[in-house]
């Protein structure tokens, strides 16, 4: 089915014992956009990325993807509905080379990760799909190395292509330039921006410019509730926006 909203939240909150890091959030993030969701620390930004991607519970509300409420599925059947997060690439998988880290993502997507009797006909299939990932994240000279030797911005851009290898219509992405130096931002920024392209995707990220340079809609969140939505001339110019970043913010609008 094609909505209009590729994924809502209805009332959403979670609660952790009597505090609630997310309550009451209405959130439609529109098919085919880049919608961002940023706010001052603590204001409930990852909580509720967790509860759209399904790795926490919500205490209320629910969630909408495709016109489907999916609040009761589990997170592994999230991503046969058409939705992924980026994950950082586990400690598990660093000494993996970056083509072994695409392949296990793609065989995971195909629900084939223990299928040991598949014919090595299909591997080799695998590695050409790999291969292509890797090429469209700009890491075809880096598949032979091991995760954990790569530099910073290519584990970004590892992780995306893990999170594409399962071809994903709504993707989140948990601050992709996080930790990054400038050198690496900007080509984070642009590989983002390509790959976006026919997807819708929900991106939880500190760095305002590349929100801004990003995002067609960006909502705020404030101690766990949405302060305000617009786009990024709207959201940068409201008193309430910069009050909440207590002033610090104004520098980078
Ligand atoms: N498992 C938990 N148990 C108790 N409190 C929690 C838990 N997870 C988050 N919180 C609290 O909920 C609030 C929102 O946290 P959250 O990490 O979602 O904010 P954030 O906007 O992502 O912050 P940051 O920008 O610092 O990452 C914080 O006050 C945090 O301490």
């Amino acid at each position: 089915m094609t909505t209009e909203y590729a994924l809502e939240a209805r009332g959403l909150g979670r609660k952790f014992g009597a505090f609630w890091a997310v309550k009451d959030v209405d959130l439609k993030v529109r098919r085919g956009s880049i919608h961002a969701m940023i706010g001052p620390n603590g204001a409930g930004k990852t909580t509720c990325f967790n509860l759209l991607t399904k790795t926490l519970q919500p205490s209320t509300g629910s969630i909408i993807l495709n016109g489907e409420d999916i609040s009761r599925l589990r997170t592994s059947d999230v991503a046969t509905q058409g939705m992924a997060r980026s994950f950082q690439i586990s400690a598990t998988f660093t000494q993996m080379t970056a083509l072994e880290n695409v392949r296990v993502a793609l065989q995971a997507g195909k629900g084939t990760a223990y299928r040991f009797w598949r014919p090595l006909g299909s591997i080799a299939h695998l590695n050409t799909r790999a291969m292509e990932l890797l090429e469209n994240v700009g890491l075809q000279d880096s598949a032979g190395v091991a995760a954990s030797d790569l530099s910073y911005g290519k584990k970004r851009a590892l992780e995306i292509a893990t999170t594409l290898a399962l071809d994903p219509q709504v993707m989140l992405l948990d601050e992709p330039t996080a930790g990054m130096g400038h050198e690496d931002i900007e080509p984070i920024t642009e590989l983002i921006r390509k790959v976006s392209v026919g997807r819708t995707v929900l991106i939880v990220e500190h760095n305002l410019s590349v929100v801004s340079s990003l995002s067609d809609r960006i909502t705020v969140l404030q101690a766990g509730q949405i302060l305000t939505e617009g786009n990024y001339a709207e959201v940068s110019s409201d008193e309430r926006v910069i009050a909440a970043y207590m002033g610090g913010v104004e520098d980078a609008l």
